[in-house]
């Protein structure tokens, strides 16, 4: 039985349209419902039932949570949302085609941006619409913690104090947890988890939707790790 389970939102509409997407708060597409729902399915096989659970400010995240939890009937465990956990955001190329960009600037320049662990994207001006200053979610943030754009490192800079705050004390009090984030406020929760060196977080992916299990030791450093979809639930899964 699972200790964490990790998931990325199900696909948005903006995953859809393969375009940057960041702190833009974009809903789930249709495929996007489908994928929380077969989420919830999974995570009920495998008898895996959080007791509390943690997610973003953005939509994407909170209704593959709530989408989720409907299916394991458990919409009135305890969430705590945190922008914390937000997407990295995506500075100036937030809206852009990820494909109309590579051919425009050349895929190398695309990959830097998406993949490169301590490289950011260009900045958003403050007074641009899309930067965090004007939006009312951010507003008990201070200047520092409302970025224009963020590296890799700089996502698992915020993420991480949030870990150790608010996640690792319930882990350690021996309840699940269930995070519903995103892909790359995700692979910084990986990296962290499982040690991956600088050099080799380019190369991990999280896929949407697809619940990513951890089993924990007393230290919180895995004992194990695997994706639901991957492997049958062993035994009867636990009672509800
Ligand atoms: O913000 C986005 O565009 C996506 O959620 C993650 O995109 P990436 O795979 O390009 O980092």
């Amino acid at each position: 039985m699972p200790d964490l389970i990790l998931l990325r939102h199900g696909q948005s509409d903006w995953n859809k349209q393969n375009r940057f997407t960041g702190w833009t708060d974009v809903d789930l597409s249709d495929a996007g419902r489908s994928e929380a729902e077969e989420a919830g399915r999974l995570m009920a096989a495998h008898g895996f039932y959080p007791e509390i659970c943690f997610t973003s400010y953005l939509k994407r995240a909170i209704r593959t949570l709530w989408i989720a939890l409907d299916g394991l009937d458990r919409m009135w465990v305890p969430v705590q949302k945190h922008w914390r956990l937000n997407e990295r955001h995506y500075g100036d190329l937030q809206g852009l085609n990820k494909a109309e960009m590579a051919a425009k600037v050349g895929e190398e320049q695309v990959h830097v941006w998406r993949r490169s662990f301590d490289i950011a994207p260009p900045a958003l001006k403050p007074d641009d619409p899309r930067h965090p200053d004007g939006d009312p979610k951010y507003a008990a943030l201070s200047e520092q913690e409302r970025p224009g754009t963020e590296s890799l490192k700089d996502t698992i800079d915020r993420v991480l104090p949030y870990w150790h705050q608010a996640v690792a004390p319930e882990l350690k009090a021996g309840r699940k947890v269930l995070i519903s984030a995103h892909g790359n406020s995700l692979r910084g929760l990986v990296k962290y988890l499982d040690g991956i060196s600088d050099a080799d977080i380019p190369g991990v992916e999280i896929p949407t939707g697809t619940p990513l299990a951890y089993r924990l030791d007393a230290a919180l450093s895995p004992t194990d790790k695997f994706y639901l979809s991957e492997r049958s639930p062993s035994g009867i899964a636990a009672a509800k």
